[in-house]
C-alpha cells in the first residue's frame, strides 16, 4: 500500500539531468557527451533527421558535437565511397580512406576507429569486433546486403550496424533488366565475336521477351522494380516471396505464386532475395530439376543463393540454357571459374549498384546514418537495433532517463551476494498498450541495473542480449490508468524479486525491492520506495533514511549535511502512519564522507540509511 508523501522542499529544484546515450556508453569520448557546464533543461532538438536527445544549455550543440580535432571521432572507410558522402563525414569526423585493406590490416587498424564504412567487399567478422576492443561503435554498410557483416557479433559488442537500403534499388533493377535483355539477345557473346574479327549472324539468334513468363524470386525493393520494368517489356510476371503482400504485387500486375509454381512455369527467373540461412543454395540440383527445360536465370542478388556446381551441371545438361550473373559465392571468383568461362553464361563483376547516381546516393545515405549514430541519434536504417520513430523518442525522452535511474537505484539497494535475476517493470499509462513502445524503456532499466555492477556497457543495441547473458529475466506489465492519453506514462515501477536488500524499507509487502518514479515538469522523480511514498527529484545522489516519525528529524539530518558542506537539493518524507515509521529521501549534490554518513546513522531515531549514486 503506497502512502502519500508529506512534501518538504528544502531548495528549489535544479534541472541537471544528463540524458544517457541511447546507443553508446557514458564513458564515450566528449563528442558524444551531453554533459553541460551549467544546469540546463532537457530538450529535444527536432531536425530534418531523427530526433536527437540533447541538453540545452549556453553551449551550442556544435560544441557538444565536438568540432575540436582532438575530440573528433575516426571513421575508417574501407571501400570506395562517393565524394558527397566523404564530405558529410569530414564535417564531423577524421576520415581514414584505406581502400583494399587485407583482413590482417583491417584487424590492426580497427581499434583506432569509432566507425567503419564498407561495401560488399569487406568481411566484418567477429574478429574485427574483438580487435576493436570496444571502440568501434558503428558499422555502416554503403548498400543493402549485410551478409558480409557478422550481425550477432556486432550486437554482442554493442556495435550498431546501419545500411543504406534504398539508394541503389533502381540501379540494381536496371542492371537486372540489362542482363535479361543482353542474355536473351546474346549481346556480350556477339560483341566479343565481332571484336575477334568475326561476323556470325546465324550463331547469335536470340529469343524475344514479349509474352514470356518472368518469375521474380523475392518481391522486395529491387524485385518489384524489376517486375514493373518487365511488365513494360510485355512480359507475363509472376513472383514468389513468402513475406510480400499480394496487393503490392497486384498493383504492379504481378501474381504471387508458390516457389514450385514460379520455378516450374517461368521462361526467365530473376533472383532478388537476401542471402540468409533459408535462401542459401536454394537453387540446387533438386530445384533446377523442377524448372522448365531451357529456362534462363538472372542473379543480381547474392551468389550464395545458387549452388554454383549445380548450376554448372544444369547448364551442361541444357536444363538451364543461359545464365546472367552479377554476383558469386566468392568474390572475385577464381580466374578459371567454370561458370564465368561458360559459353552460355554472361557475367559482370558485382556491378548492380554501380551507377554514378546510386553511388552518390548510397554514400550520402550511409554517411548521414553513421554521423547521426555517432552523435547518439536513433538511426532509421539500424539493422541490429529497434528503430524508434523520432516522435516516440521525443515524448519518451524524460522517461528514458527515469527508467535508467530506477534501474540504477534498485540494484544499489540489493544486499551483496544476492544476485539479481527476476525483474518486473510495471508501466502505468492511460495509453492503449499498442500506443506505448516500451523497448527503449526496458533497455534503459537494463542499463541501470547492469552497469553499476559490471564492466559491461549497455545500450539499445545490446540491452536484451546482455540481460539474457546475465540471466536477467525482465518481465513487463502494463497497468491502465485514467489520465490524459497525451501523457505517455503516469509511472514506471521496478521490482526486483527474490533478493535481500541492504535497506529493509525498500522491500514491499510482497517481498520485492520496489522503486517507482514519475516525470514531473519534465524531470524524473522518485515517488515510491518499498511501501513508502516519497517525492524527490532524481538528480545528483540520494540518501534514504528509515526512521521513527517524529518532529525535528529533517532539521537534524539537514544540519549534519550542511555542517559537512553537502548541499541538499531536495527532501521528502513518506510515512506509513503518523508518528510511526517514515522514510526520508534526501537529494544531495555532493557525495557525503563516511564520517558524515556515520553521524546520520548515529541520530537515535534513524533505524537504517543508505547512500545511492544516481
Ligand atoms: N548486385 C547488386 O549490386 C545488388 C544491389 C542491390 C541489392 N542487391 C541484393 O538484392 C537483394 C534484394 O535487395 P532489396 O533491396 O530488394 O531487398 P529487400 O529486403 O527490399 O527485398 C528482399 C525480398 O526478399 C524476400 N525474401 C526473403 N526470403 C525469401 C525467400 N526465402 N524467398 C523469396 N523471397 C524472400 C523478402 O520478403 C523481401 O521482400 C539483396 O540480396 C541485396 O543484397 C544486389
Ligand atoms: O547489397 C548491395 O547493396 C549491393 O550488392 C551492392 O554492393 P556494393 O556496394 O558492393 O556494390
Amino acid at each position: 500500500m503506497a502512502i502519500a508523501p508529506s512534501k518538504c522542499f528544502l531548495s528549489p529544484q535544479t534541472l541537471t539531468n544528463r540524458p544517457s546515450l541511447l546507443y553508446f556508453p557514458a564513458k564515450s569520448p566528449s563528442y558524444v557527451s551531453f554533459s553541460t557546464p551549467k544546469p540546463s533543461t532537457l530538450t529535444l532538438r527536432k531536425s530534418a533527421g531523427p530526433a536527437r536527445i540533447s541538453a540545452a544549455s549556453t553551449v551550442p550543440a556544435e560544441t557538444h558535437a565536438g568540432a575540436s580535432s582532438e575530440s573528433k571521432p575516426t571513421v575508417l572507410v574501407s571501400e570506395k565511397l562517393g565524394e558527397a558522402g566523404l564530405e558529410v563525414l569530414r564535417s564531423f569526423a577524421d576520415v581514414d580512406c584505406a581502400y583494399g585493406l587485407s583482413p590482417e590490416e583491417l584487424l590492426a587498424r580497427i581499434s583506432r576507429c569509432d566507425a567503419l564504412i564498407v561495401r560488399s567487399g569487406t568481411k566484418v567478422t567477429r574478429a574485427v569486433f574483438e580487435a576493436a576492443k570496444g571502440r568501434l561503435r558503428v558499422v555502416g554498410r554503403a548498400g543493402v546486403g549485410i551478409d558480409n557483416v557478422d550481425l550477432q557479433a556486432a550486437t554482442e559488442h554493442g556495435c550498431l550496424v546501419v545500411n543504406a537500403p534504398t539508394a541503389n534499388t533502381v540501379a540494381a533493377a536496371e542492371h537486372g533488366i540489362a542482363l535479361l535483355a543482353a542474355m536473351a539477345r546474346n549481346v556480350s557473346m556477339a560483341d566479343a565475336s565481332m571484336k575477334a574479327g568475326k561476323w556470325q549472324r546465324n550463331k547469335y539468334v536470340g529469343v524475344s521477351l514479349v509474352g514470356k513468363t518472368l518469375a521474380v524470386m523475392g518481391f522486395g525493393k529491387v524485385g518489384s522494380e524489376v517486375a514493373r520494368r518487365a511488365k513494360g517489356l510485355g512480359m507475363h510476371v509472376i513472383a514468389h516471396d513468402p513475406y510480400a503482400p499480394s496487393d503490392r504485387a497486384r498493383a504492379i500486375g504481378a501474381e504471387l505464386v508458390s516457389f514450385d509454381e514460379a520455378i516450374s512455369t517461368a521462361d526467365f527467373i530473376s533472383l532478388h532475395m537476401p542471402l540468409t540461412p533459408a535462401t542459401s543454395k536454394v537453387f540446387n540440383d533438386e530445384t533446377f530439376g523442377k524448372m522448365k527445360k531451357g529456362v534462363r536465370i538472372i542473379n543480381v542478388a547474392r551468389g550464395g543463393v545458387i549452388d554454383e556446381d549445380a548450376l554448372l551441371r544444369a547448364l551442361d545438361k541444357g536444363t538451364v540454357s543461359q545464365a546472367a550473373l552479377d554476383v558469386f559465392t566468392a568474390e572475385p571468383p577464381s580466374k578459371d571459374n567454370k561458370l564465368v568461362q561458360h559459353e552460355n553464361v554472361i557475367v559482370t563483376p558485382h556491378l548492380g549498384a554501380s551507377t554514378m547516381e546510386a553511388q552518390e546516393g548510397v554514400a550520402i545515405e550511409i554517411a548521414e546514418a553513421v554521423v547521426g549514430a555517432l552523435k547518439g541519434e536513433l538511426a532509421a536504417t539500424a539493422v541490429n537495433a529497434p528503430m524508434v520513430p523520432a516522435e516516440v523518442l521525443s515524448e519518451l525522452a524524460p522517461y528514458v532517463i527515469l527508467a535508467e535511474k530506477l534501474g540504477r537505484l534498485a540494484v544499489q539497494l540489493v544486499a551483496g551476494g544476492s544476485g539479481v535475476k527476476g525483474v518486473k517493470v510495471v508501466y502505468t499509462s492511460a495509453r492503449d498498450p499498442d500506443d506505448l513502445d516500451t523497448r527503449l524503456l526496458r533497455a534503459m532499466v537494463t542499463k541501470g541495473i547492469v552497469e553499476p555492477i559490471s564492466s559491461v556497457f549497455v545500450n539499445l543495441v545490446n540491452a536484451d542480449y546482455t540481460a539474457k547473458q546475465r540471466g536477467l529475466r525482465i518481465r513487463e506489465e502494463r497497468v491502465s490508468h485514467d489520465g490524459p492519453p497525451d501523457v505517455p506514462l503516469d509511472s514506471i515501477r521496478v521490482h526486483l524479486a527474490n533478493v535481500r536488500s541492504k535497506f529493509a524499507g525498500s522491500i514491499s509487502d510482497a517481498g520485492d525491492i520496489i522503486v517507482e518514479g514519475r516525470v514531473k515538469d519534465g524531470v524524473p522523480h522518485l515517488s515510491l520506495v518499498g511501501s513508502f511514498g516519497v517525492n524527490v527529484s532524481l538528480e545528483g545522489n540520494l540518501i534514504l533514511c528509515r526512521q521513527v516519525d517524529q518532529p525535528g528529524m529533517i532539521g537534524r539530518v539537514g544540519n549534519i549535511l550542511g555542517g559537512s558542506n553537502v548541499n541538499v537539493n531536495f527532501m521528502s518524507v513518506g510515512r506509513t502512519v503518523a508518528r510511526k515509521q517514515a522514510i526520508m529521501a534526501i537529494g544531495v549534490d555532493e557525495e557525503p564522507t563516511k564520517e558524515t554518513l556515520r553521524k546520520i546513522g548515529e541520530v537515535p531515531a534513524v533505524e537504517e540509511f543508505v547512500f545511492l549514486k544516481l
